[in-house]
């Protein structure tokens, strides 16, 4: 009988050998995570991505969490009678919008994940980019045909201060940020799109990895018509295919190429729709998305 017992325990022990190699490299590392809106489709998934998280945290890295909610933004602006469409992949955010986006993402999207993470003990602290300067913005105007467009409450990030975050690292908690920015010219609140905000403080907290949750399997290489990903590319040859991407896929690789000529050692996008898909990333050789390198490294 207990013989039995030691070899059904076996393949378990072989589980966490095989990933001893990983946690020796991963030990002490930041790794920032973005939780799509698109990704967060059910409660099981959601659990599922809270304990990816804890365990990250529980095996020596330390997670910072930076969330989306662009669906739950629509849904509840239809519910306001808000009318919201998109410009060059943003959202058009008017006064009115903007009180929604805020309400959503810090009342809503990042209280659940919060409460998620916290089921695993006192781990997990909420902050928008509004905390302690955590995200400052300005007024973002894309030039859509040659000319700039007001797209009304939407920022472009000009500066990070880390610091909020890093000490709460320090003393051993999860970081769970909603992308919303101060300005220090109108002090007025800003909607970043969630993708940019987490490549920008993935740069800007030196980040090893960034890891960015959604709805595909990866960046596809001819989309919509093939679902060829693509596994592996660097930084000049993103940079070379970025005219060619479109919608939701612009500003997650545009966060990718930021965060890796930033300092980042990889960027990585991976399907949230896979349950523990993070661990799969991190601690197996089989990367299961689209990484991004800095140049150099396997770019033949
Ligand atoms: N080359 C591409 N590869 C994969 N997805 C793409 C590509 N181009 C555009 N997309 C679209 O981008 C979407 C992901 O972005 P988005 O909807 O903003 O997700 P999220 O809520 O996770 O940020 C995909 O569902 C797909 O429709
Ligand atoms: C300016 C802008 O477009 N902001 C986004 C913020 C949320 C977001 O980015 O959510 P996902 O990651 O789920 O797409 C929005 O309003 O939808």
């Amino acid at each position: 009988m207990s013989t039995t017992r030691k070899h059904t325990a076996l393949p378990k022990a072989q589980i966490l050998i095989e990933a001893l190699p990983w946690l020796v490299r991963h030990n002490g590392k930041t790794v920032v995570i973005k939780f799509g809106g698109n990704a967060m489709i059910d409660e099981d998934l959601k659990a599922a991505f809270a304990q990816d998280v804890v365990f990250l945290h529980q095996a020596g890295l330390k997670p910072v969490v930076v969330h989306g909610g662009g669906p739950q933004i629509s849904a509840a602006l239809d519910k306001h009678g808000i009318v919201s469409e998109f410009k060059a992949g943003l959202r058009v955010t008017t006064e009115d919008a903007m009180d929604v986006v805020r309400m959503v993402l810090a009342g809503q999207v990042q209280r659940e994940l919060v409460g998620l993470l916290n089921q695993h003990g006192p781990l997990a602290v909420g902050l928008t980019g509004e905390d302690a300067h955590t995200i400052t913005a300005t007024r973002h105007q894309p030039e859509i045909d040659g000319e700039l467009v007001d797209i009304g409450r939407v920022g472009e990030i000009t500066a990070i201060d880390t610091g909020a975050i890093e000490a709460l690292l320090a003393d051993g908690r999860i970081p769970v940020v909603s992308s919303i920015a101060r300005s220090q010219d109108d002090h007025h609140v800003y909607n970043v799109n969630a993708d940019t905000a987490a490549a920008a403080l993935a740069a800007a907290l030196g980040a090893e990895t960034l890891m960015v949750l959604t709805d595909v399997e990866g960046l596809y290489e001819d989309w919509p018509n093939s679902d060829e990903v693509i596994s592996r590319l660097t930084a000049s040859q993103l940079e070379k295919l970025l005219p060619e991407l479109s919608s939701g896929m612009v500003p997650k690789m545009e966060g990718c190429l930021h965060a890796v000529r930033g300092g980042v050692t990889t960027a990585r996008v991976i399907d949230g729709r896979v349950q523990h898909s993070i661990l799969l990333e991190i601690f197996t050789d089989e990367g299961i998305g689209t990484m991004v390198v800095p140049d150099g490294q396997g770019d033949s």
